[in-house]
């Protein structure tokens, strides 16, 4: 519907009103923060903490005044008596006036739910789409929706402003989807924060989307239950953090920690994958059994009985006394570094006592503490106890496992030979995403090693002094001798430093307990990862969102029933999302077609778009050879838009050396794909990814099996224009027959 220019100056006017109150506010919380730094709280520990405190507050208060400076306020809702105005935040004047209503607020919902057959009492739903400061275009919604006859278009809301986000080209990062969010995304986005919530959807759906926004809509509405616990989003690659890193700063969120399954386990960082064979057995969760017999198998009894030197003394250590002391500290029922603790209090004192009978009459109790300590510092008693129970750290406990058979043979007697052979491995350190939950479970069985905790204990005294020494170089410096105190100066750095943050603190911290997880391409997660996830939220309160259709691990999920009943029994429900925002429906058909001649059961949305350009089949000699040519033609149509090659590992690596001999700088593997205008990405690396066109390279070498067409099917459905499939000799067979008929 189209509007005039007074109701367009009309609209202008409001707007400059809500950024000079933007300006207003972000003055007055600059003016506070400054004001906070400066003071000086003296030595007294609470007067430090609040300041700490309004420090804090304030920059987070700055900081999400100043993300939400594009798309301030994009729609306003009239009822028969008034208009609201909705935009990124809430924002009243001085006389508690409201002049803009946040997004996730419950009087903004109407603005997403309102439809023809449920107005919700809306006369209109306006959409404001602006420019840096300006208006540039006012859409009025027709709440009158008769009019379309096509049913997967009947609950669309503001189908003008969708259509036009839609059709923008891509940039290489998500944006945010406040202005456009659909009503089967909202009701999935401002779900309750308690239990467990799968949204399974198809490609392009919004699943990504909706789980952002619904991270940023629960630290809204549960800010203070959560947000000094976080939100934990994991999501599948780095590419894709890199991808979706923007999307939460931009809803002015940042209490959000962001990981992939191979950052789960603080020290690793990996996005290195085993092959399918180990990823599946490591995958298994018969693996956490392995693992506990492993930490049990470490706790071991001598062969025969020893005599140990304790200074001039010698006392005999029995088998016996172990057995009785590893029974003992197996019974606390703690992991086994802290049950070590009573494993070694038990024998010193045996052995103790074993020495004062020896002494006889002669010891005077007086000297029980001292000879205490001379059996503990005896080095054949350490030695005889370390090899009876040695504190072992998460990486030596599986590396062990996995560099010595009989260890692994014992803990997992399950596993052939040959698959044992599988866990061997060149390089010790080399840990891959697969080890990671591994590592976790690992850690959780051995718990605290006190001797390590002593270590990073040293650790931390070592940094605060190099803090404070490094506030008393700056006063220093700045001549600010009696203003402000070193103390207080390196409390300052201390806080306002990266590693401080509750995010950072919490990503860092195993145990650390989140307010709420989101699980992004959910159903590739294997039964180990899954321990591991749940570990990190005790609540259960999550989010997973995913598509069992696009499964490509092989430990990945092939029913949610399958994947969730073990862990959670039946206390998960099911949402599902059913248009796809993406992929143009002519080359959706061609994607569908291909999914279900190996999985008829799967779900597949219907695309909003029609496309322009179906998909376009290229059989020729060499692809890598035509390769610089055809992304030459591809960019040109696409016009400034965003390409991905995607194939086979191999493949890829000699499309890289082809297009840089061809003189082309401007590609970018991985998640350097993501700022390069054409990216090179094997099909695991493109999952949750899109691009304005896509070109598949010998999609026959990536079929294997069902998890190779559901690769096949990840990157048929990551255009937003066009796809081009090209292939020398054969193509999925499902494909092959679409070609055929098209
Ligand atoms: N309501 C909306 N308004 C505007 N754009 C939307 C909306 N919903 C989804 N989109 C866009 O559609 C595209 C696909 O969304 P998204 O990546 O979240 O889908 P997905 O379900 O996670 O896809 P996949 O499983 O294929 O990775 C994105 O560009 C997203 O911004």
């Amino acid at each position: 519907m189209s509007v005039g220019d007074d109701e367009k100056q009309c609209e202008q006017r409001h707007l400059d009103l809500l950024y000079a109150r933007l300006d207003e506010l972000r003055r007055e919380a600059a003016a506070n923060l400054g004001a906070v730094r400066l003071s000086d709280p003296g030595g007294n520990q609470q007067a430090r903490s609040e300041r700490d405190a309004f420090a804090t507050l304030y920059e987070d208060q700055l900081a999400r005044l100043n993300s939400v400076e594009e798309q301030l306020c994009f729609g306003r809702i009239d009822d028969l008596s008034h208009a609201s105005y909705i935009g990124r935040i809430g924002m009243s004047d001085d006389n508690s006036e409201q002049l803009l209503i946040d997004w996730r607020a419950p009087a903004a919902e109407p603005f997403y739910q309102a439809t023809a057959r449920t107005p919700l009492g809306l006369v209109r739903r306006r959409h404001l789409v602006t420019k840096a400061r300006e208006l540039i275009g006012i859409e009025d919604d027709v709440l009158d929706l008769s009019a379309l006859d096509d049913t997967a278009r009947a609950e669309l809301s503001g189908e003008g402003a969708l259509i036009a986000a839609l059709d923008s080209a891509r940039t290489g990062r998500m944006d945010d989807i406040v202005a456009t969010i659909q009503a089967e995304q909202d009701t999935i986005i401002r779900g309750p924060l308690a239990g467990v919530l799968v949204v399974q959807g198809g490609p392009g759906t919004g699943k990504t989307a909706v789980a952002l926004h619904r991270a940023a809509f629960l630290l809204y509405k549960y800010r203070e239950r959560i947000a000094g616990s976080g939100v934990l989003l994991i999501g599948p690659t780095t590419a894709f953090l890199k991808y979706i890193g923007q999307v939460l700063p931009s809803l002015g969120e940042t209490g959000a920690v962001l990981s992939t399954p191979g950052q789960l386990f603080p020290g690793v960082d990996t996005d290195v994958h085993d092959g399918d064979e180990l990823a599946a057995l490591k995958g298994d969760a018969l693996m956490a059994r392995a693992l506990r017999k492993a930490a049990a198998d470490r706790q071991r009894l001598p062969e025969r009985d020893q005599v140990l030197a304790v200074d001039s003394r010698t006392v005999t250590l029995t088998v016996a006394d172990v057995r009785s002391a590893r029974d003992r500290a197996r019974r606390t029922g703690k992991p086994h570094n802290e049950a070590r603790t009573t494993f070694v209090k038990t024998l010193l004192r045996k052995l103790t006592d074993r020495i004062i009978a020896q002494i006889g009459e002669t010891f005077d109790e007086g000297d029980r503490a001292e000879l205490l300590t001379d059996v503990r510092s005896a080095r054949d008693v350490r030695v005889a106890l370390n090899l009876a129970w040695m504190p072992l750290t998460p990486e030596k406990l599986l590396g062990d496992l996995y560099a010595l058979p009989h260890l692994l043979e014992s803990a997992a007697s399950w596993l052939t030979p040959g698959q044992r052979e599988l866990f061997r491995r060149a390089d010790p350190h080399a840990w891959t995403v697969e080890d990671v939950p591994l590592l976790d479970e690992a850690a959780e069985l051995l718990g605290d090693d006190p001797s390590a905790r002593q270590r990073e204990d040293a650790v931390r005294r070592e940094q605060d002094a190099k803090e404070l020494a490094f506030a008393e170089s700056v006063i220093d410096m700045t001549g600010q001798h009696g203003y402000v105190s070193a103390d207080t100066l390196s409390g300052r750095f201390a806080d306002t430093g990266p590693a401080r943050t509750t995010a950072e603190r919490a990503a860092a911290d195993r145990t650390w307990a989140y307010g709420h997880v989101v699980v992004d391409e959910a159903q590739e997660l294997s039964p180990m990862m899954w321990r591991t996830v749940l570990r990190r939220v005790p609540s259960k309160s999550m989010t997973l969102v995913g598509d069992i259709a696009q499964t490509s691990a092989a430990a990945g999920a092939t029913s949610w029933h399958d994947a969730l009943r073990p862990l959670l029994g039946d206390r998960w429900n099911v949402e599902e999302l059913t248009i796809n925002y993406r992929t143009p429906r002519q080359i959706m058909d061609a994607a569908t077609a291909m999914i279900r001649s190996v999985r008829p059961d799967v779900s597949v949305p219907s695309s909003v778009r029609e496309g322009r350009w179906p998909p376009i089949f290229t059989k020729v000699g060499d692809p890598i050879a035509e390769l610089p040519g055809l992304i030459d033609d591809e960019l040109a149509l696409l016009d400034g838009g965003r390409l991905a090659v995607i194939g086979p590992g191999g493949v890829i690596d000699a499309a890289a050396d082809a297009l840089t001999s061809a003189g082309r700088t401007d590609i970018g593997r991985g998640p350097a794909g993501l700022d390069a205008d054409v990216a090179l990405l094997r099909a695991d690396q493109a999952k949750g990814l899109e691009f304005d066109g896509v070109v598949v390279l010998e999609p026959g070498l990536i079929d294997k099996g069902v998890h190779g067409i559901s690769d096949v099917y990840v990157a048929m459905t990551r255009p937003t224009r066009r796809l081009v499939i090209v292939y020398s000799e054969a193509l999925p067979d499902a494909l092959a027959q679409r070609n055929a008929r098209s």
